[in-house]
């Protein structure tokens, strides 16, 4: 039996699965969180239920590729890394010319090198996860899957901005979203929840990890997206402001003395939830402080609970209405506070969730309350298996 790997670089995480093929079922999985600060941890589970955990600081994803490449071998998941066969890697850049997932050669590299300037936080960690795996499987048959692929075709009156049309025209300057792998998986599962077809429906994808998104999704595609040129638009996220006017950009950056990259870079690194907070770009560092009675803390979730609404109500008018919302991605997922509060405030529409099925974590449920007009859904985000599925779909292609 050959194994497949799904690699996901996040902003601050590198997730993988391993997969058992074709049965698609997953023999090992793991998480690398908090990578790049002080003290970082790593959860690997495989075999019949056992574990591995480990609490110590992966300085960058270098550290943290290679040690996921060692612990595949030191905790005897694979006897030799020729039993991988097949890798797949999460690329959060591909631009307008990766359409679709592609097959790794040099050039895809190069080209994947060359978008890095719209993903400066993700296109060189994966590619450096990308380089890894080369080097270890020279032989496996590997592909890119782009999050930006799934927005590609979105209606340029969403994806153009309003700037001199040749800005686009010759340097690519549009809306190029991300988490396009997760919005697809998550959607295509809400039509199997909602038992419709999914073309038949408009629904708001809201993906809210350490990076975050929110899009509308008409006629089985994206229809708009939060995230922009890069993945620093949008909504509020654990290091990275959001929207922003950029001539406040300009302001602070006199009054700051800083270059512009050094500007983007803060806006990156040093702003969102961590930067309104002071405390932590941890949504879950956030809650607790602000049960403490921590007004900062009380301010910021206060404000990203704010982006999130605006942003569905936009998306609910741009579509003219919506079957559903959904929630995913590490805070989605597992926030049920986040939950409310966001579905709280969007009562206005006739989202309502049932209190006791909100209770939960990491679960597929449907959380509507039963007079609900918008249904809202969690359905925690599976980019790995949507990796696998590309895979195999080149595979038979190739
Ligand atoms: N129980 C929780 N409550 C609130 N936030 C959480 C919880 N668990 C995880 N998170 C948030 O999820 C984020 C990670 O999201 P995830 O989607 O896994 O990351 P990435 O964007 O790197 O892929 C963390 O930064 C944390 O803020
Ligand atoms: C594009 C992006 O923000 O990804 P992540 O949420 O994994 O950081
Ligand atoms: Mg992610």
């Amino acid at each position: 039996m050959s194994k497949t790997i799904a690699v996901n670089a996040g902003s601050s995480t590198l997730k993988f699965k391993l997969f058992d093929m074709p049965s698609e079922k997953v023999v090992a999985e793991g998480t690398i969180e908090r990578i790049g600060e002080e003290m970082g941890h790593a959860k690997i589970k495989f075999g019949d239920g056992q574990k591995h955990e480990d609490e110590k600081p992966f300085k960058d994803h270098g550290a943290a590729v290679q040690y996921l490449l060692d612990q595949l071998i030191d905790l005897k998941i694979v006897q030799n890394y020729d039993e991988i066969t097949a890798v797949g890697h999460r690329v959060v850049a591909g631009g307008e010319f990766f359409k679709d997932s592609a097959i790794i050669n040099d050039d895809v590299i190069k080209k994947i090198d060359e978008l890095s300037e719209y993903a400066p936080l993700h296109d060189p960690a994966e590619l450096v996860g990308i380089k890894a795996f080369r080097k270890v499987l020279p032989n496996a048959f590997a592909v890119a899957v782009f999050d930006t692929s799934f927005h590609v075709n979105m209606p340029k009156k969403n994806a153009l901005y309003s700037v001199p049309y040749e800005w686009y025209e010759k340097y690519g300057a549009r809306k190029y979203g991300a988490h396009g792998t997760s919005h697809r998986y998550v959607a295509g599962r809400a039509a199997e929840m909602l038992g419709k077809p999914l073309k038949d429906l408009k629904l708001i994808t809201m993906h809210i990890g350490a990076g975050a998104s929110i899009t509308a999704i008409k006629d089985g595609q994206s229809y708009d997206t939060s995230m922009g040129f890069s993945p620093l638009a949008g909504i509020t996220m654990a290091t990275r402001s959001g929207d922003v006017d950029p001539s406040l950009v300009a302001f602070m950056q006199e009054k700051l003395g800083v270059s512009s990259q050094k500007m983007i870079s803060i806006l990156n690194h040093d702003s969102g939830i961590k930067g309104l907070s002071g405390i932590s770009p941890d949504m879950r560092d956030i809650l607790a402080a602000a049960n403490k009675g921590n007004k900062l803390a009380q301010l910021t979730i206060d404000i990203y609970v704010n982006r999130i609404v605006r942003y569905v109500g936009a998306y609910i008018a741009e579509m003219g209405g919506a079957d559903a919302i959904v929630f995913t991605a590490g805070v989605g997922e597992n926030s049920a506070p986040i939950r409310k509060m966001v579905t709280d405030q969007l009562s206005y529409f006739g989202i309502k969730i049932d209190q006791d099925k909100n209770q939960c974590h990491g679960v597929e449920r449907d959380l509507s309350a039963a007079d609900a007009k918008i249904k809202t859904l969690l359905i925690p985000t599976n980019e790995e298996l949507m990796i696998v599925r590309d895979i195999e779909r080149l595979r038979k292609q190739a």
